[in-house]
Parts: structure tokens; C-alpha cells; sequence
């Protein structure tokens, strides 16, 4: 029997963009051709404002984009449970929480108090799609920098590398300039769970990132096709990123 799987992706998504969403579905893909997995639902958790990256807007701004990409997609979900915490949230916690509360909730077959917050987050016909007796993994979707910031002197627990991997599992898109198979190598901790680490390889290479985004729209050149049609009218609306006054239709 597969094990039914949600994909979890967490970063700042400052701002959403095209690539963001097509992480979900080529990891879909990928994972059901394997036949091991049953991807039952994808999730995008923005990072708390807290986190303080550079050029990091509010995550009321980086929520209301999500949703309006979102609206016409029927598996990938927004949770604001990360952005809404107290402080900024280590990555290892986010996946366990989504992955308890589903399986609290799939268990009591709706009666347990889930909150409206981790409501909206969850796959539709839930209870349909697993039962009660399949336990879902809540793995984490990323690309090829993330996976690599784990070698950052520092940056991650050794501890939390081995609870992400070992009790989750990755499903990592490739992406330019960054050699996986040796970087897992070089690894002793990512080695160990080597088989918990899906490589996918996008092989229609595409390079948006989006910090390509923000230096287009500061220098008011056109983002069209990039991020979604919503999302640009959203930011021309409250003059996201120096886009006042620019042409970023
Ligand atoms: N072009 C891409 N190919 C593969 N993965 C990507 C791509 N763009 C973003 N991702 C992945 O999406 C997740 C969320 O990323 P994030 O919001 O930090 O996007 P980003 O475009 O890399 O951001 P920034 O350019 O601001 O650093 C991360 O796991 C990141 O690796
Ligand atoms: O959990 C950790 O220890 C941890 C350490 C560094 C980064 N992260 C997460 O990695 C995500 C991407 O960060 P960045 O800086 O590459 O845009 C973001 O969601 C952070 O919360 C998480």
C-alpha cells in the first residue's frame, strides 16, 4: 500500500513565484511514478517575519499573495501556522506539527479540536483519501540551496538535519550550479538516510528565484509569466518591492 504524503514547502516566498509552484507538481509527479508514495496533498508555510532576511517583506503581504496564486489550485494549500507563531520557527518543528495534527486528526475522525488555522491547510476529503489506519509522512519539499544551506557552519542543528531527514524525508528539485549526489556524499547524516532523500530532477531548466524578482520590479522591468498575473497585480497595488510608479504588467 503507498504511504500517503504531504508535501510541505517552507521558505520566504518573498514573493510566490511560478517556480515555487511547479516544485509541487513535478515532485508529484516524480514521487507517484515511483509508486511508493501517494501525494495527497502539498502545503506552502511563508516564514515568520522574525526570521529577518534581508529585503523580507511582511508576511501579511507574502500570505495574501499565496492565497491569490492558490485560488485555482485544488491540492496545494496556504498554512499561516509558521508565520502566525510568537518568533521565528526551526524548520524540524514545522513539519512535526503538520504532521501530528493530521494524524491526530485523521485518527479521531473529526473529533478532536483542530484549530480553523490547521484547517485550511489540510488536503480536501482527507478521511476519503487515507482512512484512519495509514499514517501520513509530512516530507519536505525544497530545492537544491536549501538542501545545501544544511552545510552552513552553524546555520542547522545536526540533530534537527537528522530529524528532518530520518523521521520526514526530503524531495529536493535540482537546480543550477548545485551538485546533489556529492553533497549528499560529503554528508555522513544525509548519507545515512539516503534513501529518505527524493532527487528530482527538472530538466526544463528554469532559473526564477525570487530574487530575480524583486531586482526586476525595483528596475520596473516586466515579471509577466514569471509570478502569477495576481500576484503582480497585488504588489502594483500596494507598491511592493520599489515598484511604485513602474510598468510590471
Ligand atoms: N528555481 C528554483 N528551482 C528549485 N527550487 C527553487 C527554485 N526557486 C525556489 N526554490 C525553492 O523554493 C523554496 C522556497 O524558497 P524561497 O522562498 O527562499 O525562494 P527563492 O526564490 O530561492 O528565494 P530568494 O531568491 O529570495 O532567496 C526553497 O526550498 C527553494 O530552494
Ligand atoms: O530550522 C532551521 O534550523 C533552519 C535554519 C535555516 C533556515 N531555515 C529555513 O529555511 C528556509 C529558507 O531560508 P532561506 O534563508 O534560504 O530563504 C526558511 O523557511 C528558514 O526558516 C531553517
Amino acid at each position: 500500500m503507498r504511504t500517503p504524503v504531504i508535501l510541505l514547502a517552507s521558505g520566504c516566498f518573498n514573493p510566490l513565484t511560478n517556480m515555487h509552484l511547479r516544485m509541487f507538481e513535478i515532485a508529484r509527479d516524480h514521487l507517484h511514478r515511483m509508486g511508493q508514495y501517494d501525494v495527497i496533498g502539498g502545503v506552502i508555510s511563508p516564514v515568520h517575519d522574525a526570521y529577518g532576511k534581508k529585503e523580507l517583506i511582511s508576511a501579511t503581504h507574502r500570505l495574501n499573495m499565496i492565497k491569490l496564486a492558490l485560488q485555482d489550485n485544488d491540492w496545494v494549500k496556504l498554512s499561516d501556522w509558521e508565520a502566525k507563531q510568537e518568533s521565528w520557527t526551526r524548520t524540524r518543528q514545522i513539519l512535526q506539527h503538520h504532521q501530528n495534527v493530521i494524524n491526530a486528526y485523521l485518527k479521531s475522525e473529526n473529533n478532536i479540536n483542530v484549530n480553523e488555522a490547521d484547517l485550511n491547510w489540510m488536503p480536501d476529503n482527507i478521511h476519503k483519501q487515507c482512512g484512519t489506519n495509514r499514517g501520513v509522512v509530512v516530507k519536505l519539499l525544497c530545492g537544491a540551496d536549501l538542501l545545501e544551506s544544511f552545510g552552513t557552519p552553524g546555520l542547522w542543528a545536526d540533530e534537527d538535519i537528522e530529524a528532518i531527514v530520518g523521521e520526514h524525508g526530503l524531495v529536493v528539485i535540482t537546480r543550477l550550479n548545485v551538485n546533489l549526489p556529492e553533497f549528499i556524499y560529503n554528508s555522513d547524516i544525509l548519507t545515512k538516510y539516503l534513501a529518505n532523500i527524493m532527487i528530482v530532477t527538472e530538466f526544463i531548466r528554469n532559473e526564477i528565484s525570487s530574487t530575480k524578482i524583486r531586482r526586476a520590479l525595483r528596475r520596473s522591468e516586466s515579471v509577466k509569466y514569471l509570478i502569477p498575473d495576481k500576484v503582480i497585480d497585488y504588489i502594483n497595488k500596494y507598491s511592493l518591492y520599489g515598484s511604485q510608479n513602474t510598468k510590471i504588467f
